[in-house]
């Protein structure tokens, strides 16, 4: 199959350095288990997979054909009784792939026209094997007219469409005819049935730089692609549906993808349950650092999402002044009023706190410079979380942080969203979010939680985690600070940096899920166990 032709040049190269295979290529991450289920894939790093699979005697056109089953399956269910099928093929394998379906959508005895955009002779390799295959079945291929494709006649039937315009070989933005087919299709409100990518998305990064096919359902292989999960991409694809076309397991692992979807599949452990002998002191204590008077509910709220996620023993640090705003909302939380730097000292000193959390409320001033320095540079092996007013305090001074930072044996745990992200890191921002939050871990030699609706979570050796379960009600006041505590929690029970952060996200929206529509950060505390014991029971 010719592959590589099409893939940009990037076959053999993933963006950003070298496939594994023992070079080292995603060292710290297991793949022999079920993890290797939750590998998110780069257009490139798919290429080489269907490449090794190649030479392991798979043909590319046996390859071609179950991919193109795969999507004839799919068009067969998704479409109503006697609906025609509009098959939309392009110049390349994936135009290969709706050469196949509509073959077989044809024997199936189902109404099927098929228009190819660009000459059908220019059409090579198994792509032109799969035409030749269509054609012998007694099927035409007439030419794309961008204009007049999709009937403007009311009472004409309304096909179900079938994209496989590009695909994995996207090289650059759509334009001309490629773009008016598809701003036609998207303006026609036709069912669009998309193959391994809406046409346009770069499967990379779910970003499209130009026009770009809003399916309904899509169908890709192998596995997820970054740009199935990350918005807009993950919108754009409406459904995704992944089939599997007989590239083992092996194959994949021995790429080192450095991308996971998150969830409990991904993680290699579950989460830290409690020992049947344990006790508080046992199950590590969180450092939580209040804000001023006037700001104290965000810090609460972290405080107590700590306690939750498995804490033995959580302490808000607070001003003096601040203690009167404190105690009255807490109950299980301890308050630590610190009458002068000498107490500071001392609590920082405290062996007991296994990790700290500082941000939420915080302010913006010198003192809250101090007290994060410090807390970065506490004794090895505690962790750290910084969140909100911890990183924006040092938007004009970012070097002061990031190089404290990475002095750390162990990374902290960094969560900003994007606005905080940009002060921190204004250039890393303007890359796609997963690139973005890996260049900043990279940078700050840190774990860093990139939050939205796709939550990208990277570390410093590249790995990452995209997340995808939050609901959009979680994007309401209050809820990082939650997020922030659940990562607090998780590090105080002794699990890693970068797999806390992908459970704390995780936990998070699953506890959205849960507490539902109109919640708030006060309504995700009480979800946040009903989450866990759902998780905990599979
Ligand atoms: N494991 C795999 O890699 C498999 C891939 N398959 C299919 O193969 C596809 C990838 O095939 P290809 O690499 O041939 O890539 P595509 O079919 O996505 O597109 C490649 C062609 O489009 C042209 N092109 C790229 N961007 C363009 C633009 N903006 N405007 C106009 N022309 C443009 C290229 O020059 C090339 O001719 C996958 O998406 C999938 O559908 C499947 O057949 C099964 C297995
Ligand atoms: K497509």
């Amino acid at each position: 199959m010719d592959r590589d032709k099409g893939s940009g040049g990037g076959a053999g190269k993933a963006a950003g350095g070298s496939f594994g295979g023992g070079s080292g290529g995603g060292a710290g991450w297991d793949w022999s288990g079920e993890q290797a289920a939750t590998a998110l894939l780069t257009p490139a790093e798919m290429a080489e997979a269907d490449r090794r699979t190649m030479a392991a005697g798979v043909s590319g056109h046996e390859l071609m054909r179950r991919a193109g089953a795969a999507v004839a399956r799919a068009a067969a269910v998704m479409r109503s009784a006697g609906q025609p099928v509009l098959v939309l093929c392009g110049p390349g394998n994936n135009g290969g792939d709706g050469y196949v379906a509509a073959t077989l959508l044809k024997h199936w005895g189902i109404p099927v026209t098929l228009l190819c955009l660009g000459q059908p002779d220019q059409v090579r390799g198994d792509a032109a094997e799969a035409a030749a295959g269509w054609r012998a079945a007694g099927g035409t291929i007439a030419l794309l007219d961008p204009v007049s494709f999709i009937a403007n006649d009311r009472n004409a039937p309304r096909p179900l469409v079938v994209d496989a315009l590009f695909g994995a070989g996207l090289s650059r933005p759509l334009d001309g005819a490629a773009a008016a087919a598809v701003d036609r299709i998207n303006a026609s409100a036709l069912p669009v049935l998309a193959v391994d990518v809406p046409s346009g998305l770069e499967g990379a990064t779910g970003r499209a730089a130009g026009p770009v096919v809003r399916a309904t359902r899509t169908v890709t292989f192998a596995r997820l692609k970054p740009g199935h999960v990350l918005l807009p991409g993950r919108d754009l694809c409406g459904e995704t549906l992944l089939c599997d076309i007989g590239i083992g397991n092996e194959t994949i692992s021995d790429l080192q993808p450095k991308a996971r979807l998150n969830g409990p599949a991904a993680w290699g452990r579950g989460l830290p349950q409690p020992a049947r002998d344990t006790h508080k002191y046992a199950r590590g204590a969180v450092l939580a650092v209040s804000g001023p008077y006037h700001a104290t509910g965000a810090i609460r709220l972290a405080a107590e999402a700590a306690l939750r996620a498995g804490a033995g023993l959580v302490s808000i640090a607070c001003a003096p002044a601040a203690t009167a705003a404190l105690v009255p909302h807490l109950t299980a939380v301890m308050v630590r009023p610190l009458r002068d730097g000498a107490a500071w000292a001392d609590l920082l000193a405290e062996p007991r706190f296994a990790a700290a959390v500082i941000g939420p409320g915080a302010g913006l001033g010198e003192g809250v410079r101090h007290q994060v320095l410090d807390l970065v540079a506490a004794p090895a092996g505690r962790g750290l979380v910084l969140d909100a007013d911890a990183l924006s305090a040092f938007a004009g001074d970012r070097e002061r942080l990031l190089g404290a930072l990475r002095q750390r044996s162990s990374p902290a745990i960094l969560t900003p969203h994007a606005g905080e992200f940009r002060r921190l890191f204004p250039q890393a921002a303007a890359l796609d979010r997963l690139a973005a939050a890996r260049a900043a871990a990279r940078e700050a030699g840190a774990v860093v939680v990139l939050k939205g609706s796709d939550t990208v979570i990277a570390a410093p050796d590249g790995r990452a985690f995209v997340n995808a379960n939050a609901p959009a009600a979680l994007a309401t006041a209050g809820s990082g600070d939650v997020l922030a505590g659940l990562a607090a929690g998780l590090l105080a029970q002794a699990v890693a940096p970068f797999e806390a952060a992908a459970m704390a996200v995780h936990v998070h929206g699953a506890a959205g899920a849960l507490a539902g529509a109109g919640m708030t950060a006060e309504d995700l505390l009480p979800a946040v166990p009903r989450a866990l014991a759902r998780l905990a029971a599979g």
